[in-house]
């Protein structure tokens, strides 16, 4: 019997310039103090200071909290919430990549629903208002905007997720002119990232449906089709569009078909050796497609056409996706991140603690099996 219960950003806007409806949208919200979370980065990048002038320029009051760091640490979630209150903001923006984008929509729900974080780690466990929250991605990229997750790092350096459909934001804006400066570097790893979340919503075990399956294909389909474009030219205006469309499309298919052992793997490495998170996925995604081969096999076959495949099977599907992360400019073993041999035991036990991630993986994941897949990428 299908079943379907399926759920994502009520309103999404991709085009060029789409944050000047930003005031518009505000104002139907009846928001006169806008907090706008990012990070460091994206005011160095130059991204920030045009967004708060126009929400100024508007009539807006505007309170910039540009303290996020990544893979976010509890403590920045918290002082964020500090410093928002006290100012009195009564709606939230996001601006920048998935770290500013779930620190953004945690503050939004903390602001309204003030309750210790430690209560809402889970599924449906935050089950309170938010203030109003606009999400605008400047990386393709996690997906953030269109999920109901957001992920931080615990004092003990443990990777937290608070999944509550009360995290999705009331507007997504994707403007292509925002990624156009995204280092090549971060480029390919999210967009490797963005490709991981399409894969693993394909050939999850639980929750695996129709549209999470539609939604996985075509984010594939303009995922391998441009990021070797924006490999090798980061100006191309209209396939960083793809690219945004891609990851987004891909965030509503992990968010509703959830991510496997490639996450469940690379979260330990985010955690002890703060390896960014879309790079963490990039190491480890060629060892485990290798590993899921011969039981994803039917599905694979199914997206080798999608990305290019030379032939129709689980190895052309193998070849594609090997081929495409040949031609990102990432470190591509771990060993280059000065990554220590003989911590690879302590990284295997600790994903093997994914149990959520673990269970959505074709093929079954054992310690051994962990420690194997961390030897294969070192
Ligand atoms: N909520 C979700 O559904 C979800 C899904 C996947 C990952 N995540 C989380 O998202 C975080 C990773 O997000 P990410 O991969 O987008 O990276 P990020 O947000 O950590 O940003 C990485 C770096 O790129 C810079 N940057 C971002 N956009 C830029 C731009 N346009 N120009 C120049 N510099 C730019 C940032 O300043 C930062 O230094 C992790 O914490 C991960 O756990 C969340
Ligand atoms: C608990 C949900 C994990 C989502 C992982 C996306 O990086």
């Amino acid at each position: 019997m299908l079943e379907l219960n399926f759920a994502t950003t009520a309103r999404i806007v991709l085009r060029d310039g789409a944050l000047d409806a930003l005031p518009e949208i505000f104002g139907e919200f009846g928001v006169k103090h806008v907090a706008l979370i990012t990070d460091p980065g994206l005011v160095k990048a130059g991204l920030v200071a045009p967004v708060e002038k126009s929400l100024k320029a508007a009539g807006l009051a505007v309170t910039l909290y540009d303290g996020v760091q990544a893979d976010p640490p509890t403590r920045i979630v918290l002082a964020a919430v500090d410093d928002l209150r006290a100012a009195g903001v009564d709606g939230v923006l996001g601006l920048g990549g998935g770290s500013a984008m779930d620190v953004a929509k945690l503050v939004a729900y903390l602001l309204k629903t003030p309750e210790p974080l430690e209560k809402i780690y889970g599924v449906d466990l935050a089950k309170g208002a938010r203030l109003p929250l606009v999400l605008a991605p400047t990386t393709a990229g996690t997906g953030s905007e269109v999920t109901p997750i957001s992920i931080v790092t615990t004092e003990t350096d443990e990777k937290k997720g608070v999944v509550s459909r009360r995290l999705l934001p009331d507007v997504a804006l994707l403007d292509p002119n925002l990624t156009l400066g995204l280092p090549a570097p971060v480029t390919a790893a999210t967009g490797v990232d963005a490709m991981v979340h399409a894969i693993e919503a394909y050939t999850s075990k639980r929750l695996k449906n129709p549209l999470s399956d539609v939604l996985a294909r075509q984010a594939l389909a303009l995922l391998s089709k441009n990021l070797p474009v924006v490999m090798k030219d980061g100006k191309d205006k209209d396939a960083r569009g793809q690219m945004l469309l891609g990851s987004c499309l891909a965030g509503m298919a992990f968010a509703n078909a959830p991510v496997a052992a490639v996450h469940a793997l690379a979260y330990p490495l985010g955690g002890h050796f703060h390896v960014p998170h879309g790079l963490s996925n990039a190491l480890m995604l060629l060892p485990v497609l290798r590993f899921n081969l011969a039981g994803a096999a039917p599905l694979y076959a199914e997206l080798s056409e999608v990305v290019g495949g030379e032939e129709k099977s689980a190895e052309g599907f193998f070849k594609a996706i090997e081929r495409i992360v040949g031609v990102c400019d990432m470190p591509k073993k771990l060993h280059e991140l000065q990554i220590p041999r003989d911590i690879l035991p302590k990284l295997a036990e600790d994903a093997m603690k994914q149990t959520r991630l673990l269970v959505n993986n074709p093929v079954e994941v054992t310690e051994p099996d962990a420690l194997r897949l961390y030897e294969e990428a070192f």
